[in-house]
């Protein structure tokens, strides 16, 4: 069996109980939202993962608040693209807990393709958000709880995307800017709701996936667009291995991955699809 035969895999998903998605940004690069290594994963002279630090955020608000404002302007400006809606179909086919998602992505396009958790099967999810989300917004200030759904563009006047993008020439862009202030404790920054680098995921929901992998095998780990570098999300596909589940990886370029019964080099929005139908 070659490791693109799509019939053993459509017999493997027919024929498992319980299935994880372990998504990343090359869900969303064909919606035009840029990956994290994609260009080299750099923004402006920055290193995109540099930016999304609690460290960059204290040293330059501005700047970590035009990266976001760009980002929250892309992904507003963008449409779930066929993968998203296949994903999203597949969890109305199989409820929880057959089916669950963990997203690192935090542009709001698998929930825009109507793949949300439905509150009847509380305390069981149908997606884990755990990074966060664009259009969370919250007080910089661990005391102060302030937080709120925001999609405003821009969240401030002076983090309007300038038309022809930040990536353009330097001159449109000054620190300075007019930051987004916290209405309730009236001193703290509002920062953006993704969990940055060196930030724990929300423990609540680390537990929630730790018991679905744990509570009964998981048969089927696919592995979406992600270049499996940032931890933990990285871990659960070697987890559901060492159950004795199979695992696919969905990925423009699957040339270095390594232990999986499947690879499909592609397109997310065009394989997914075509796997999940
Ligand atoms: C860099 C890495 C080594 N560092 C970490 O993992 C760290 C530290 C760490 C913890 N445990 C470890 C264990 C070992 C080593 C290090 C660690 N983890 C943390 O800090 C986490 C928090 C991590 C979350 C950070 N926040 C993000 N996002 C939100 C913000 C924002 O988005 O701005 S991560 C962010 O980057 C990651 C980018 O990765 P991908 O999504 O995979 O994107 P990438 O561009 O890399 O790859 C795209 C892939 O798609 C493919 N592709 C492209 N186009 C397509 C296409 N069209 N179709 C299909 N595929 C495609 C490409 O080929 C490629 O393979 C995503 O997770 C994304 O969410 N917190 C934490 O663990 O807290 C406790 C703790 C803390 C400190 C120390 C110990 C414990």
């Amino acid at each position: 069996m070659s490791k693109s035969d799509l019939s053993s895999f459509h017999e493997a998903l027919l024929n498992a109980k319980r299935i994880l998605a372990v998504c990343g940004a090359g869900l969303s690069a064909s919606s035009g939202i840029p990956t994290f290594r994609g260009a080299g994963g750099m923004w402006r002279k920055h290193n995109a993962l540099e930016l999304a630090t609690p460290e960059a955020f204290r040293k330059d608000p501005g700047l970590v608040w035009q990266f976001y404002s760009l980002r929250r302007h892309k992904a507003l400006t963008s449409s779930p693209n066929a993968a998203h809606y296949a994903l999203a179909e597949l969890a109305r086919k199989r409820p929880p807990p057959e089916f669950l998602t963990l997203t690192q992505n935090v542009d709001g396009l698998s929930e825009a393709a109507g793949h949300v958790n439905c509150p009847l099967s509380d305390p069981l999810k149908s997606i884990e958000y755990l990074h966060g989300s664009l259009y969370h917004v919250r007080c910089a200030r661990v005391w102060c709880r302030y937080s709120r759904f925001d999609i405003s563009d821009p969240i401030v006047p002076s983090l309007l995307v300038p038309s022809e993008g930040l990536d353009g020439d330097e001159a449109s862009w000054t620190s300075d800017v007019e930051l987004p202030r916290c209405p309730q404790c009236k001193t703290g920054l509002l920062r953006p709701g993704v969990v940055w680098f060196g930030e724990e995921l929300d423990s609540q929901m680390l537990k929630r996936i730790q018991q679905y992998i744990e509570r009964d095998p998981v048969d089927l780990c696919i592995v979406i667009g992600t270049s499996g570098t940032v931890y933990p999300a990285a871990g659960y596909a070697n987890l559901v291995k060492a159950q004795g589940g199979k695992v696919a990886i969905v990925d423009i370029d699957c040339s270095v991955r390594g232990n999986a019964d499947w690879l499909f080099e592609g397109d997310a929005a065009k394989l997914i699809p075509e796997m999940l139908e």
